[in-house]
């Protein structure tokens, strides 16, 4: 963003906001940001997201500042060499488990350094509209949680809720709270059919049942013991997840076998921990909870870094055969994905490692190096943790489109995945779907600049973002609210380590 763009924003701002009569400080409170930021951002001393213009404007209701209205699209000049150091930040997918968890507690919950990401602002209106306190505390990303002592659960914010899928993580906490309640059908990334059934499956042993009526979940509960070990029977993140926070609040002792041992059941674990919540086996596929029959504490966690967006960085600098520091990534969650790539030729160097802020989970530095990468001698697939990712498949079709060879990425999992990947050949990549989930890619690549529309799916369409960074020219990329979902400011942060990235909407 350019210094002139910058102060006139800044100077729209600060008419605008004089026009509705609010005090820095109040539009600050509007935006849950604080007023010295306010003070930056009307001086033009602020760089700023286009998410965070569109809040502004939102804030100051205001047709004065039209920018919030419309798609956002990113045109890209390549190819980049990046430089420099970048941090990762926290997961999305701990961010919206905790947020989730939280209404567990009757007391306080202060999460820290939460992304501030699409996906966790559609949690929190969700929140909101049921009466939730929502407070973010600074700059950082601090925020802090207070639900009410009765949830207004028939308020829910239902277009907010159908943007997300993450509302389902609703249900374990819920059912504790009401014995009847509605939840709006889960949206989110278009990957295909996912089903919501091993969810109903576990939870029926704490005595909810859920029918799908029209457009929602309707949810009947009725709180019981579970009389034997809950066998998940897909190892799934957020299916864990409700199974454990149904176990918190259940005063007894339950067992979860099968279940996920992700980097974002990790945490929701260690959070658990701190409301009082006894889990053993965190790290493991069985996990057995004790629970206690009311939680009333004002407690703090910081969640861990996201392996996901290190991964993304990770691709970034390997498409453009950059050497760049990804500080703090959480080496615990990506060892396979390194191993993987150390196969296939890529040099790095790496800090010792060091604990996150949760006490934990294991970071470290990596410094990437230039490498010439081949393709690797078996097919790439992901599997449930500890195996390679199931959200950092996608980014290997770009680090195999740069290797020289042929590479089989075979995505299993989701429906609908592998075929955003073919959205790389309108770049100059030789993708080649040979089934709905398996991709043949011919490297290396030499990328040229397009114009491309966002796939719906949030690691597809950061791909091809980072291969438009190593295109010859101007690509334009089109819809990016859902990148926006799971990263911050990414295109901002690029821009630090030298991409060049100009963020625009079609006024
Ligand atoms: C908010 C959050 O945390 N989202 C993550 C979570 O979503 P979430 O837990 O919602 O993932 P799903 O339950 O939809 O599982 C994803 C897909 O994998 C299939 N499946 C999963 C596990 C398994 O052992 N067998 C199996 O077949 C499911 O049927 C589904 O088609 O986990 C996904 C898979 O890691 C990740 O992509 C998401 O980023
Ligand atoms: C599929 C993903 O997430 P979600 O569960 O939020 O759709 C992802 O993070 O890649």
């Amino acid at each position: 963003m350019t210094e002139g763009y910058k102060s006139t924003i800044g100077n729209v701002v600060r008419d605008a906001r004089k026009h509705r009569g609010l005090t820095q400080a109040q539009l600050a409170d509007k935006l849950g940001t604080s007023q010295s930021a306010v003070n930056r951002i009307e001086k033009g001393q602020q760089n700023l997201s286009l998410e965070m213009i569109a809040r502004i404007g939102d804030a100051l209701d205001s047709s004065i500042v039209e920018i919030g209205a419309g798609p956002t699209h990113l045109r890209v000049t390549g190819p980049t060499t990046l430089s420099g150091a970048i941090d990762v930040k926290t997961s999305k997918n701990a961010g919206v488990a905790l947020l989730c968890a939280s209404l567990l507690n009757r007391g306080r919950t202060t999460l820290r350094k939460v992304a501030r990401i699409e996906e966790v602002n559609r949690l929190l209106e969700v929140l909101s509209s049921m009466g939730v306190g929502v407070r973010w505390l600074n700059d950082e990303g601090d925020l802090e949680i207070t639900p009410p002592k009765v949830l207004a659960l028939g308020d829910i914010d239902e277009a907010a809720a159908r943007r997300t899928r993450s509302v389902i993580m609703f249900l374990g906490p819920l059912l504790h709270r009401s014995d009847d309640f509605e939840l709006p059908y889960a949206g989110g990334c278009q990957l295909g059919e996912r089903t919501v059934e091993p969810h109903m499956a576990a939870l029926r042993h704490f005595g909810l049942e859920v029918k799908a009526t029209e457009g929602s979940y309707h949810a009947m509960s009725q709180p019981i013991a579970p009389a034997r070990p809950i066998v998940l029977t897909e190892r799934g993140d957020t299916v864990t997840e409700n199974a454990l926070m149904a176990a918190a609040l259940h005063p007894g002792t339950t067992v979860i076998r099968n279940a996920s041992s992700n980097y974002m059941v990790q945490d929701l674990c260690f959070y658990l921990e701190k409301l009082g919540v006894q889990v053993d086996g965190i790290g493991t596929t069985t996990l057995t909870v004790t629970g206690v029959a009311e939680i009333d504490v004002d407690v703090d966690y910081a969640p861990s870094e996201d392996p996901i967006e290190a991964m993304s960085l990770l691709a970034a600098a390997i498409v453009t055969d950059s050497e760049i520091t990804i500080r703090r990534a959480p080496i615990e969650f990506l060892e396979i994905e390194l191993a993987t790539l150390e196969e296939m030729g890529f040099k790095y160097d790496r800090t010792d490692e060091y604990l996150a802020a949760n006490g934990h989970t294991r970071l470290v530095d990596i410094t990437t190096r230039r490498s010439v990468l081949h393709a690797p001698l078996d097919k790439i697939h992901p599997l449930p943790f500890p195996g390679l990712n199931i959200d950092n498949l996608p980014f290997f079709a770009i680090i195999a489109a740069v290797a020289s060879g042929q590479t089989l990425l075979h995505d299993w999992v989701y429906e609908n995945r592998a075929i955003y990947l073919t959205e790389l050949n309108k770049l100059g990549a030789q993708v080649k779907l040979l089934d709905p989930h398996r991709v043949l890619i011919d490297g290396p690549t030499r990328f040229s600049g397009a114009e491309v529309v966002c796939p719906p799916a949030l690691r597809p369409a950061v791909v091809v973002l980072l291969a438009m960074l190593a295109s010859k020219g101007t690509s334009v990329l089109r819809s990016t609210y859902v990148i926006a979902r799971g990263y911050e400011d990414l295109a901002e942060r690029l821009n630090e380590l030298g991409a060049d990235i100009v963020p625009f909407r079609d006024i």
